[in-house]
């Protein structure tokens, strides 16, 4: 059997227009093509962040902006550099950060057979296909030009293949050339499909200065519409106001991480829509507080104090103006 290169679990929406968004990671050994499909996908329009390694876990490589959905691709240590960190706090690393992303490709070029090397990666993948919470895994295979048709098919088959051995499927098998472009927008497609639904992470495809706080409203707003999303389909916009260290508060000698004081406004277009998000006596907006800080001090990799306020900006959705501010 010839696996289907578009097989797909979550098949594209193309019927509808709800907007996707979401993280990705290209994984692979060195010299499999990553970075070169990684501006394939993105176009020329590579965004490359300033490194701001010590706040941000993720190292942002570009982002594929489309009408329809929003893929941003992110860098995933550990991978990398498989020899110099071992055994369980390598495993822990890469499951810990591959199971924050929306999905994960796992490239292996066509031109190679599959070794010691892919085996090794595939093997940290395996746990996060599992489960409730799986994180879908496409299977990429790089390089296509370089090899004729029955190669590139043998190839496809022992790629299954290795998820097979392990019990586990790929999401989807797609083989590309980012150097002649073959597969590259199916490739996308493939990836964006398995995005959530949600707004536009990077409004106009272009990285802030502070990718970091466009994150942590993203992560206020998905807490803010859990379990109340039919209620408040499109009428809640998150913004930071600021993410400040509170002076004192940590203590490298003691190696204690500092607190960081985020203040962010919750904008809803109606007092009712309001009394949704706040709940009775306050109850859901604590718990929205609570979920979305976990979340915030994973991101930032420290302690968090999270301020949230709700607010009534009427008919925000239809002002430009406020748009704009409210970073749409
Ligand atoms: N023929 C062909 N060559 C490719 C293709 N994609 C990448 N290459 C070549 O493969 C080599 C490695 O590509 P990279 O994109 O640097 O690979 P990488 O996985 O990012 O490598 P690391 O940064 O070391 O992890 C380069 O010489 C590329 O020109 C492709 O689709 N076809």
């Amino acid at each position: 059997m010839t696996p289907n290169p578009s097989r797909s679990d979550t098949p594209t929406d193309a019927g509808s227009r709800e907007h996707r968004s979401g993280f990705a990671c290209l994984v692979g050994r060195p010299n499999v093509g990553k970075s070169t499909l990684t501006n394939a996908l993105v176009g020329e329009k590579v965004a490359i962040m300033s490194a701001r390694p010590q706040t941000t876990r993720h190292t942002i490589r570009g982002i594929v902006h489309r009408p329809d959905a929003q893929l941003v691709l992110v860098d995933t240590p550990g991978l990398h550099r498989p020899r110099t960190l071992l055994g369980q706090r390598l495993n822990d690393l890469v499951a810990e950060t591959l199971a924050e992303v929306d999905v994960v490709a796992f490239c292996l070029p066509a031109d190679q057979k599959i070794g010691p090397g892919d085996k090794f990666i595939a093997e940290r993948l395996a746990p996060l296909m599992g489960g409730r919470r799986a994180t879908p895994v496409v299977a990429v295979v790089t390089k296509a030009d370089l090899v004729d048709r029955r190669r590139l098919a043998e190839h496809l088959m022992a790629v299954d293949q290795l998820a097979r051995s392990m019990d586990r499927e790929w999401s989807d098998i797609v083989p590309v050339s980012a150097k002649d472009g073959y597969q590259v927008d199916e490739l996308t497609d493939v990836l964006v499909s398995h995005l959530p639904a949600g707004p536009e992470l990077y409004p106009g495809g272009e990285l802030t200065d502070e990718p970091e706080q466009v994150m942590v409203a993203e992560l206020v707003r998905e807490a803010a519409l859990e379990g109340v999303r039919d209620e408040l389909p499109h009428s809640l916009a998150v913004v930071v106001d600021e993410i400040v260290e509170r002076e004192g508060s940590g203590d490298p000698a003691k190696g204690r991480p500092p607190l960081l004081d985020v203040r962010v406004n919750l904008f809803v277009e109606r007092e009712s829509q309001k009394a949704i998000v706040i709940g009775r006596g306050g109850s859901r907006l604590r718990e929205v507080g609570t979920n979305a800080r976990r979340g915030i001090e994973k991101l930032l990799g420290t302690r968090v104090y999270l301020d949230l306020h709700v607010k009534v900006a009427k008919d925000w959705q239809r002002d430009p103006k406020q748009l704009q501010r409210l970073g749409f």
